[in-house]
């Protein structure tokens, strides 16, 4: 009971002594309100001292006694020593985070006996011998660290689904293990091991594999490879030539079109532009093909040839027609001339950031298959144009003409939420701290309920991380509202699967509530890290609503927020209530769901109660962390 608890917990302190343990107040009956001390049912669940100065050995006989220990962090202090056996009674253990001490000896066995465990993390220690193949017990473990300790021996098969795994810095030796060849070199540098990620193995690449098998080949033999092989390549270039020609030939008969080219994509995968796909993680995207083309030579957006300008911004008129009273500092041609690169293709066309000469920079949009009218056209890109609110991404300008449609906003210079949270996960990355991603909740949802106090019948329609875009200053903005209504159905209907909401049928008409839902969907991505289905990059994207509902409440801390959240521990119970939102928002029949202003209330609500916590505890967080290391 919580008495045994409580005395366990005296013993603890008269052992490893350190600051915050002064700061338990013995005379204080309420033992559950001690700093890094948390109860549930009258029990200690949580004890956490990071950071603490504690030094020594754990002692025997204080685990023995907090049997419903679920999280132990005694991480970043000075302990030293073996591990006591005793902690092999907490059999309720789903996280224990000890890394950053002294501690010594074996990999205790009992370790293995801990059914729930889910983060194990012993890293920069001094825990010597073998990885044990008893690993595998852990059949719930999700986190796997061991860095920067003398542990010795092959790492064997582990067969566990581990969503982290880091073994660098250690002693170890032999080929890195099938299971975990997934994981990047950054687990498992500092040690004498090879095998992908790492380089090969003596003996893998089959070239030395049992020469005596293997027969010298004949000088002819060699010639006829080399002749062959440059047959082939004069060829290729050939083609090559013949196929550049056709193509520079089709360009300069086409008078009226203003093309975007963009040489690196076509040097890439020889595809026009339309079939580039990305998914939407821009960013990622675009490093890559200005690298392909050796750092990024910047292509046009082309031809200066829609020059037949006709007066006034009515029907027929080849000008670019801005919105408001936005400075009007370039032109169709300015923009034509600008370098532009690819951002992405969306369902509703290719988005380029373009660079004017004036030194401005914007994003242009251009649309394909557009249905309607020009007419049409006009009056609801209008519509568009007239939104005007902090958090949506403003539509500066259109054009349109037979040919060509194309849509001028803001450049976002963070790029969107899609390509943040599941792009660049090395390092040098900011992490995104609970501060900046409920702050990005807030500013999504306020942009949503502004669209959605038009009117009745206006609402987004196509809600989804690649849709939020970014500021320097990480506010979130609303982009690409009103398009789902111009243009046919999406040619790629199953990036935009996992937001949608159940009863929608026609991506054409999504109902407030279907925007609502999609905003749910949202929101259990941005504090689970994980892809909705369906994404480009993770490709087993997962069901986010009905797994997060299929994890008990009590299990979502341990199991299903993003660990670069969790390490702003003392907000776990705002991060609680937002995903019950986002699980709210996501309900199966639209009439459950709460409507955008609600959802913005309550969002304000839960950030204001947690400005204060997230003030104290950033310093901190930066450098100490129950979940360090590298994902
Ligand atoms: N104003 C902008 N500023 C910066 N980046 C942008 C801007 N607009 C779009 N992007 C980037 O370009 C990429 C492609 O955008 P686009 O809106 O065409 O497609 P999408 O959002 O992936 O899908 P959909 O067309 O279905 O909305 C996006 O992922 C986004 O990162």
């Amino acid at each position: 009971d919580l008495a045994s608890d409580r005395t366990a917990l005296l013993a603890l302190r008269s052992a490893v002594g350190g600051r915050t343990l002064l700061l338990w107040n013995v005379t204080d009956q309420n033992t559950c309100s001690w700093p890094g001390i948390h109860c549930e049912e009258n029990r200690v669940t949580v004890l956490r001292l990071p950071g603490a100065a504690l030094s020594g050995r754990l002692p025997d006989g204080v685990f023995g006694n907090l049997t419903h220990l679920r999280t132990l962090s005694l991480r970043l202090n000075a302990l030293s020593g073996q591990l006591p056996s005793d902690l092999s009674a907490c059999t309720n253990l789903r996280n224990l985070y000890l890394q950053g001490n002294e501690f010594s000896g074996l990999v205790p066995d009992f370790l293995f006996q801990l059914p729930d465990l889910v983060r194990l993390n012993l890293a920069s220690n001094n825990f010597s011998g073998e990885i044990s193949l008893s690993f595998n017990n852990l059949t719930r473990l999700k986190t796997l660290f061991l860095e920067n300790n003398r542990l010795s021996g092959s790492i064997p098969d582990l067969k566990i689904p581990l969503d982290q795994f880091n073994v660098s810095n250690n002693q170890l030796n032999g080929s890195v293990p099938k299971g975990l060849q997934s994981f990047s070199s950054n687990s498992f540098l500092g040690n004498s091991l090879c095998g992908h990620p790492l380089a090969a193995c003596p003996g893998e690449n089959g070239d030395n594999i049992d020469s005596k098998h293997k027969k010298k080949l004949s000088g002819g033999a060699i010639a006829g490879i080399i002749i062959g092989s440059v047959l082939g390549f004069v060829l290729i270039l050939v083609i090559l030539m013949l196929l550049c020609r056709k193509k520079s030939a089709k360009e300069t008969s086409a008078v009226d079109v203003a093309t975007v080219k963009h040489p690196e994509v076509e040097i890439q995968g020889g595809k026009p532009p339309g079939e580039v796909e990305n998914g939407g993680y821009s960013n990622g995207y675009t490093v890559q093909a200005a690298a392909a083309v050796g750092g990024g030579a910047a292509a046009t957006v082309a031809a200066g040839t829609a020059k037949r300008e006709v007066n006034g911004n009515g029907i027929g008129s080849k000008k670019l027609v801005f919105f408001g009273n936005a400075a009007r500092v370039f032109d169709l041609e300015d923009l034509l001339r600008a370098s532009a690169e690819v951002l992405g293709k969306g369902s509703f066309g290719t988005a380029y950031k373009a660079v004017l000469e004036v030194g401005s920079v914007v994003a242009v949009k251009r649309l394909k298959d557009v249905t309607v009218t020009e007419r049409e056209f006009r009056e609801k890109i209008e519509a568009v144009g007239s939104m005007d609110h902090e958090c949506l991404v403003p539509l500066r300008a259109y054009y349109f003409s037979m040919d060509e449609k194309l849509l001028v906003y803001d450049y976002m210079a963070m790029g969107s939420l899609s390509a943040l949270l599941h792009g660049n996960k090395g390092a040098g990355r900011t992490p995104l701290n609970w501060e900046i991603r409920s702050g990005i909740a807030l500013g999504a949802a306020r942009g949503i309920e502004y669209l959605h106090s038009q009117g009745p019948n206006v609402s987004h329609g196509n809600i989804k991380s690649s849709n939020i875009l970014l500021t320097k200053s990480y506010d979130a903005r609303v982009s690409d509202f009103g398009l789902a209504h111009l243009v046919g159905q999406p040619s790629t209907p199953n990036r935009v699967a996992g937001y949608r909401a159940p009863e929608v049928t026609d991506p054409r008409k999504v109902s407030q509530k279907a925007d609502v839902y999609s905003f749910g969907v949202l929101l259990l991505e941005l504090l689970t890290g994980k892809a909705p289905t369906y994404s480009v990059l993770n490709e087993e994207g997962v069901d986010l609503p009905r797994w997060v509902q299929s994890v008990v409440r009590e299990e979502w801390t341990s199991e299903v927020f993003d660990l670069e959240l969790l390490r702003y521990q003392n907000v776990e119970e705002e991060m609680v209530q937002l995903l019950q939102l986002a699980v709210d928002c996501a309900a199966q029949y639209p009439d459950k769901r709460p409507a955008m202003s609600e959802v913005t209330k309550r969002i304000q609500e839960l950030r204001q109660s947690s400005i204060h916590d997230v003030a104290n505890v950033q310093p901190d967080a930066g450098h100490d962390s129950d979940d360090m290391g590298s994902r």
